[in-house]
């Protein structure tokens, strides 16, 4: 079992998503952050966290600013500038974790289940659900993902930007928009 420094991994993840995300013009008061006790509760937390987005949705009588994306479709240069957080449901959910394989099959089972679960969550609820977990062998391997080894890539840098363009393309398809 390796649980050794995963805030160590994680935290930078979340870093390198949230700078990708506010880069491409989303809202920091739309950005939520939910933590789970480990990988294997992700599908389980983004299925809820998302019905949570919804019901908050239906069930306020005002509209806030916007989204996710600021009430954008495509266009991010047009999105609004005021900081009130939005009440519609979210545009995206990028699921955060990291496996280290230990000296069992519990890596295994995990991996293959929460990939599967996460899967079964994007589709069933039609949001884009962007798989950030990362499936390591040792921690040297999740460093070099996180950003933390020296001239590493960042990640969760690509799972940021990976939600804004399937956040928008989802809005534009269910306007039935095919650009
Ligand atoms: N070994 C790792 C875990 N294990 C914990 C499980 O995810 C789960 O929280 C526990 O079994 C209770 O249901 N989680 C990780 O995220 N990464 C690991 O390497
Ligand atoms: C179920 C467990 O937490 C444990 O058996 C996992 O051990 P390992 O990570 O060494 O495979």
């Amino acid at each position: 079992m390796a649980l050794l420094s995963r805030s160590a991994i994680i935290e930078p993840l979340l870093n390198g998503t949230k700078k990708a995300l506010l880069a491409s013009g989303v809202q920091e008061s739309n950005i939520v952050v939910q933590s789970v006790p480990g990988s294997w509760e992700l599908p389980i937390a983004c299925s809820k966290l998302y019905s949570a987005s919804q019901v908050q949705s239906t069930s306020s009588s005002t509209l806030g600013a916007g989204d996710l994306l600021g009430g954008s479709t495509s266009d991010l240069t047009s999105l609004s500038t005021t900081n009130s957080a939005s009440t519609a449901p979210f545009d995206a959910v990028i699921a955060i974790g990291v496996l280290i394989k230990g000296e069992t099959m519990h890596f295994e089972y995990i991996a293959e289940s929460v990939s599967h679960g996460l899967m079964r969550v994007q589709l069933d609820t039609g949001v884009p659900l962007i798989f950030g977990l990362l499936t390591v062998l040792n921690e040297d391997q999740a460093l070099a993902r996180a950003g933390v080894a020296s001239g590493s890539h960042n990640h969760g840098e690509d799972w940021g930007a990976a939600a804004v363009e399937l956040g928008v393309k989802r809005r534009e398809w269910a306007a039935g928009k095919i650009s």
